[in-house]
């Protein structure tokens, strides 16, 4: 499975969206492969076509050539074709409504990228993708740890491309993988995608944390136990114990809490610094996708009688009102317990 960079063929890859994300990963594909990327805001797609950059997302990093921009969907449906690999790169929000323009069409696969639970049903993005196309294309999650801004860049990155179908595993992997890209495979979608999806909210506390000053034994201590709360919903819900010590579990996890480039971790900073909520969201201009998700994990926990203390102490600062030093204090005061994963809530046990 693995991609030679000499033998592998030149694919037609379309990404469907054009944020810092999906502009990053057009860049480092491009460099391989005849990429089109699609936004659906017309007048910015005309901007990025003539500056050769995408100025309001992904600041200082010219298009190459072999990047083609356009907000035109049926040119991008057209230009993956029915061997190429199309690519979804919007927010998790984003995702029912692209997908449901996307049914009924001609597509030959879908890899979406964004991570998180889906706000309003508490679904994962393979479980969206199940309801509107499933079974009629493969379809797969491509995540790990990878900020646009060093993808961009041509850092070296490692991702996962996590699919019940080895032939798109196959296909992902021989277009993505190669230069300073690397793409593990997994079968494990569900750890996959919920690695992805609450190391976002671990990491508006660890930098709510660095914001408070509450120093580095605490992060450290925020990151081992989100680490627990992570495999806690991650297995309860069907993933795999091996996926949580991966790229998409403690690599995003380390990564998001610690890299003052994420914009959760840069929620928790402007917490910590007394501003509100859309304030903090305002000044990002990119999605933080932990925020949504830090009040459906804790809706789904509290389904599942999963205990997640700092999810939802992060829930209730984001949502309740509740002040950041006495959240902290609350859960420093908590009944002590074995370090064990085991995954019942008190109220559940
Ligand atoms: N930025 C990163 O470093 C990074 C890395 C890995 C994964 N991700 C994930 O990728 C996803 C996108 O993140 P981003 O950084 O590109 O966000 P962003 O805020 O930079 O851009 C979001 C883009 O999505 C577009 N969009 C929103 N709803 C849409 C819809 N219905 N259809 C089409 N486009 C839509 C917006 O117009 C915008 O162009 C998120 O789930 C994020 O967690 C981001
Ligand atoms: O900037 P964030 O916090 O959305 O994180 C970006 C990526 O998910 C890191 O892997």
């Amino acid at each position: 499975m693995q991609a030679s960079q000499t033998t592998a063929p030149r694919r037609k890859v379309a990404v469907l969206g054009a944020g810092a994300w999906g502009t990053a990963v057009a860049i480092a594909v491009a460099a391989r492969h005849d990429v089109l990327l699609w936004g659906r805001n017309e007048a910015a797609m005309q901007a990025m076509a003539g500056a050769r950059e995408n100025s309001a997302y992904l600041a200082g990093f010219p298009l190459p050539d072999s990047l083609r921009v356009s907000a035109d969907f049926d040119a991008a449906v057209a230009h993956a074709g029915s061997d190429g690999l199309l690519i979804a790169a919007c927010p998790v929000a984003g995702l029912r409504p692209l997908l449901q323009t996307l049914k009924g069409r001609p597509i030959p696969n879908l890899v979406w990228l964004c991570k998180g639970f889906e706000y309003e049903t508490g679904l994962l993005p393979h479980q969206i993708f199940a309801e509107i196309l499933g079974g009629a294309i493969p379809g797969g999650a491509l995540s790990g740890p990878s900020f646009a801004q060093e993808v961009a860049r041509g850092l070296p990155c490692a991702l996962t491309i996590a699919s019940a179908s080895p032939a798109l595993c196959e296909l992902v992997v021989g277009t993505v993988h190669g230069g300073s890209m690397r793409v593990y495979s997994s079968d494990d979608l569900v750890g996959v995608e919920v690695g992805g999806a609450v190391k976002n909210v671990l990491a508006i506390a660890t930098g709510a944390a660095d914001g408070l000053g509450l120093g580095l034994n605490a992060r450290a201590a925020l990151i081992t136990r989100g680490l627990a709360e992570i495999t806690r919903l991650g297995t309860t819900l069907g993933g795999k114990l091996e996926t949580f010590m991966g790229l998409t579990g403690m690599g995003d996890l380390i990564l998001t809490c610690t890299g003052d480039l994420s914009r959760n971790r840069r929620v928790g900073l402007g917490l910590a610094q007394g501003k509100a909520l859309d304030a903090i969201v305002k000044e990002l201009g990119h999605v933080a996708e932990g925020v949504p998700c830090a009040k459906a994990v804790r809706e789904l926990a509290g389904r599942l009688g999963v205990d997640m203390p700092i999810t939802q102490a992060v829930a209730s600062v984001l949502f309740d009102g509740q002040q950041l030093q006495a959240t902290v204090s609350r859960l420093l005061a908590r009944d002590p317990r074995g370090e064990g994963l085991s995954g019942l809530s008190p109220s559940a046990k």
